[in-house]
């Protein structure tokens, strides 16, 4: 696995961090729901209405009033003496003075959850680790920024689509953008309050003045004839004190939301006016922000992100887990200067090593001197005859994290001896740069003098197994070679394993394929285009076919029974009611699209998961199928499936191309030229294009459908694979 230094930071960070992010987020989560649940009582207040108002209607209910002031929830709250002259405070109506309700005392479970929640109960170190560990969220949320625009390819993509390679992945980059702001905030100022609560922050008291000369006999005006009160809307204020006595020295305590007032309480008038320092003013808008404290839309956004936060460190840790499964370690057999076969390689997560170790192994088998190591690593090899790049495309198109020094290293390295040199490009059809840097590689290669071209270049999607032991067997081919590839051996997923019964089987036809009907003898989910991956035994690496759901929730599976085929071999020998255990793995990029219309291509067996999705076509949006085979009988097996299709037309209309039947052959690719204009007007609607069936196949339709786009729509077809119209399963 190789790690880039922001993904290093990032994961650091992570793993110091995570468990206090986790009780944090969820008691945060918890805390979330005191503000949304104070605010639904119904002490809501007529912001309106002013402060003069208040005083006026309290005057007219009770004996003497003390202060008034509104909470963190906005509710007005009055302390006064009753005419039966007890001390009470409670909630008011601040238009009518009527009482409303008693004070809202804190939930002992929102006591338990704050302390917990600001000091984890370890008084001064846990605010401190708490403060930190803000601190550190600040920090992985500026590297996980970093993160997805190096993936999307700059800050300028930073909000284009994300492909969805799967689900942690998506939803990390998904709700890392949308997120990325409230977690800042709450982050931001969650260290703000830690450091107000150690006292770092500059001093936020303010001192007034007190007139010395007070003027004498002035005509008393009521309070709440004050021009000051009058103007004031109640809602603006944070707490007005009554003087202690009608003494004219003692004043009127006014505490607005930015600043403080002394007022005279005979004339009204403002003896002193503090502002309060813009430090106050950000520990108030702290205490808002982090809290939710008044605002029902706030506190929802804030519990959301406490939610977020457990939801990256799900996801974030079992992306790590994931990578660190598919790293694999290699140890050289040989120095780079004894080896003739030199294996570079590049790789992001890790997946690449996989098929290049197994590339490596293969040529120590058969005796050869090989060495392995990342492209990053390129210098002189003294005896290499020839060089195998393996690499995956990053980011736009752009080298991964181990490769992006080759460019340079090549620039300025000269070998003593010319090399053969192949390249293979490991990358997905998701991006539309589609094994981009291989590409650029292996031009690079090419009028390089040191090299010299031995196979053309071979792009591999998603680390399909079959491609790359097509490409080894084409290596053998043209060096002479018999390398035997051992296929890595993957880990069964026990929840989406099942025993299947045999419904039915048919006989082989002259192609020596056949149909198999499977029911699922406890239920899954899955779709047509998913695969279902067999072991024949114990330490063979699964065999996966693509798979047709029909009637019953029944797979269907169209096989061809080779010599020496395990898998097949055992398939062909089982009878209705035997069973035996597979997986079901989700293909989630070879799906029938939702509405749009289709042309499905397929040759021989690579026609199985279309005919799931005609059967599923319920609403009969066009879909058109090109199959090739040997001859009409090899149509035999799937004709009377086709023809319901047709006859209820969940399948618009079929072309079939039987390279045996005349003369010259014919193949798919030939009737597909024949109906460029149907592929064309299809393609423009952006309808979707299916292949399945042979990677030979697959070259040629591709050749094929580049050539019509170009001619009739002046578009390369990576114009429309870029926009996910083409879907592949080839094999
Ligand atoms: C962020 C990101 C960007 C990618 N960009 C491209 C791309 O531009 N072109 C491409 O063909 N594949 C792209 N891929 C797919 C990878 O090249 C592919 O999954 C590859 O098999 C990963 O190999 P590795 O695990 O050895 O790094 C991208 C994958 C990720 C996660």
């Amino acid at each position: 696995m190789t790690l880039s230094i922001w993904r290093f930071s990032h994961l650091i960070l992570a793993i110091v961090s995570s468990l206090f992010i986790l009780l944090a987020s969820i008691t945060g989560t918890i805390l979330a729901f005191e503000p949304l649940s104070n605010q639904l009582q119904s002490y809501q207040i007529n912001e309106n209405t002013t402060l003069a108002t208040t005083i006026e209607s309290l005057n007219k209910r009770y004996d003497e009033i003390m202060t008034i002031s509104t909470d963190e929830n906005n509710f007005v709250v009055a302390s006064v003496i009753t005419s039966e002259g007890d001390n009470a405070t409670f909630y008011i109506n601040p238009e009518t003075g009527e009482k409303l309700g008693e004070l809202i005392e804190k939930a002992p479970l929102f006591r338990f959850t704050t302390n917990l929640h600001r000091s984890l109960f370890l008084k001064s170190t846990g605010r401190f680790i708490v403060g930190l560990v803000s601190f550190f969220l600040i920090l992985m949320a500026i590297t996980g920024v970093l993160l997805i625009a190096k993936r999307q390819g700059g800050m300028l993509r930073f909000f284009s689509k994300v492909v969805n390679e799967n689900f942690q992945q998506y939803y990390h980059v998904q709700l890392g953008r949308w997120f990325l702001i409230p977690v800042i905030i709450v982050a931001l100022t969650g260290v703000y309050l830690s450091l107000e609560k150690f006292s770092l922050l500059p001093e936020s008291k303010i001192t007034h003045t007190y007139p010395e000369d007070i003027p004498e006999a002035i005509a008393k005006i009521a309070f709440s004839d004050f021009e000051l009160f009058k103007s004031i809307p109640i809602s603006e204020v944070k707490n007005l004190e009554f003087p202690f006595s009608e003494d004219v020295e003692d004043y009127f305590y006014l505490t607005l939301k930015d600043k403080e007032l002394l007022v005279n309480q005979v004339s009204g008038e403002v003896v002193s006016e503090q502002t309060y320092p813009i430090v106050h003013r950000l520990s108030q808008w702290s205490l808002w922000l982090h809290t939710g404290q008044g605002t029902i839309v706030w506190a929802l956004v804030l519990a959301l992100v406490g939610i977020a936060l457990i939801f990256f460190i799900y996801s974030g840790f079992a992306m790590t887990l994931k990578r660190q499964k598919s790293s694999v370690k290699i140890k050289n057999s040989f120095k780079k200067d004894e080896a003739e076969h030199i294996i570079l390689v590049g790789s992001e997560t890790g997946s690449t090593y996989k098929y290049a170790a197994s590339f490596y192994e293969a040529l120590l088998a058969e005796g050869k001197s090989a060495y392995i190591s990342a492209l990053n690593t390129y210098t002189t090899y003294k005896k290499a005859k020839e060089l195998t790049v393996f690499t995956a495309t990053y980011g736009e198109g752009e080298a991964p994290i181990n490769a992006n020094k080759f460019e340079k290293r090549l620039a300025s390295t000269s070998q003593n001896n010319t090399m053969a040199f192949s390249v293979v490009g490991f990358g997905s059809l998701l991006y539309p740069d589609y094994c981009k840097y291989a590409e650029d590689l292996d031009q690079l290669l090419q009028v390089h003098p040191n090299f010299n071209q031995k196979m053309g270049l071979v792009k591999i999607h998603n680390q399909s197994y079959e491609a790359f032991y097509n490409w080894v067997l084409a290596w053998n081919n043209s060096s002479g070679e018999q390398l035997q590839i051992v296929q890595p051996i993957e880990k069964i997923d026990p929840k989406t394993t099942r025993r299947f019964s045999v419904v039915k089987r048919t006989a082989l036809n002259e192609d020596a394929t056949f149909l198999l009907q499977l029911r699922p003898l406890k239920r899954i989910a899955f779709q047509s285009g998913d695969l279902l991956a067999f072991k024949p035994n114990k330490d063979e690496a699964a065999r996966e076919y693509s798979i047709a759901k029909i009637a019953n929730g029944d797979i269907l599976l169209s096989i061809k029974k080779h010599d020496q085929g395990l898998c097949s071999t055992y398939f062909s020998g089982l009878t209705k009611g035997d069973t035996f255990t597979a997986t079901i793995k989700s293909n989630a990029d070879f799906h029938l699209p939702k509405s749009k219309a289709a042309i499905l291509i397929a040759n021989g067996t690579g026609i199985a998961p279309f005919l799931g999705m005609i059967n599923s076509n319920k609403k009969q949006r066009n879909i058109h199928l090109f199959w090739g085979g040997r001859t009409k009988s090899s149509l035999d097996l799937y004709a009377e499936v086709l023809q319901n299709a047709l006859n209820t037309r969940k399948l618009t209309q079929l072309f079939t191309a039987f390279s045996q039947e005349q003369s010259h052959k014919i193949y798919v690719q030939d009737v597909l030229l024949q109906q460029s204009d149907l592929v064309a007007a299809h393609l423009k609607n952006k309808g979707t294009v299916m292949i399945c069936g042979s990677v030979a196949m697959q070259t040629r339709v591709l050749a094929v459908l580049d050539e019509i786009t170009t001619s009739q729509l002046n578009e390369p077809l990576s114009t429309f694979e870029a926009r996910s119209q083409i879907k592949m399963d080839c094999y």
